[in-house]
């Protein structure tokens, strides 16, 4: 087994803050799932979509799967692509985020390899960004058992597990404005995207 050779999308939930779903955001003519599934094959073999929707990738050439436990949120979709992953540590990452930093991913790894935790994810304050992050097939058992007693929570779930928080002020260094854990919610958030990188995407 890898340590390292998956990573998860997820592209289910609601986007009812969007109104339309977000798996099929479009940023400058491009497919932003697209550029996520490119940049990643880059850096990992597996890729993992967990989606409500298979019939968007019938042709994919990855592997494309849904919750099995449905309505629960992203806690649900991150449980689904663990027990399908083949590796030790899975990165995971959103459909509705427009910037991945691959020095912060190597620098997530190294890190997992000297500490050995069961999950490594970015806090802020006292919030966490769950995605961008580290899970391990470890956290399987962990994360049924909240979901079963209803916790959507994925911080209280981390809470639960031998989680590496990586502090905001290391996180900063690579990613000065938080760029790298910014997701598209709402039509507004997708201009103001659009507009701000302009040429530069
Ligand atoms: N597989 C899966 N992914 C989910 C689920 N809920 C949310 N996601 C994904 O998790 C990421 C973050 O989701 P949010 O932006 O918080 O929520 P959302 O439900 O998509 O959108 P809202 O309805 O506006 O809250 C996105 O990539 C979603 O596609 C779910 O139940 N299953
Ligand atoms: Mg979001």
């Amino acid at each position: 087994m890898k340590d390292f050779g998956s990573a998860i999308i997820l592209a289910g939930g609601k986007s009812l803050r969007m109104g339309f779903d977000k798996q099929k955001i479009i940023l400058r003519n491009n497919s932003l799932m697209d550029r996520i599934t490119d940049i990643l094959s880059g850096e990992f073999d597996e890729l993992i979509l967990v989606t409500n929707d298979l019939d968007i990738y019938k042709d994919s050439p990855y592997t494309i799967i849904e919750d099995e436990i449905k309505g629960m949120g992203p806690l649900g979709g991150i449980h689904a692509g663990l027990k399908r992953s083949s590796s030790r540590y899975s990165f995971v990452f959103a459909c509705d985020m427009p910037v991945l930093n691959i020095g912060y991913i190597h620098m997530m790894k190294e890190m997992i390899a000297i500490i050995k935790p069961q999950a490594c994810v970015a806090r802020y304050k006292e919030w966490i960004e769950p995605f961008n992050a580290f899970y391990s097939a470890s956290q399987i058992e962990e994360i049924e058992k909240h979901l079963g007693s209803g916790g959507r929570a994925v911080y209280d779930c981390l809470k639960k597990c031998n989680t590496f928080f990586i502090e905001e002020e290391v996180a900063r260094r690579f990613s000065p404005d938080w760029d790298m854990f910014y997701n598209l919610n709402t039509r507004e958030e997708l201009a103001c995207f659009v507009e701000r990188v302009n040429q530069n995407y």
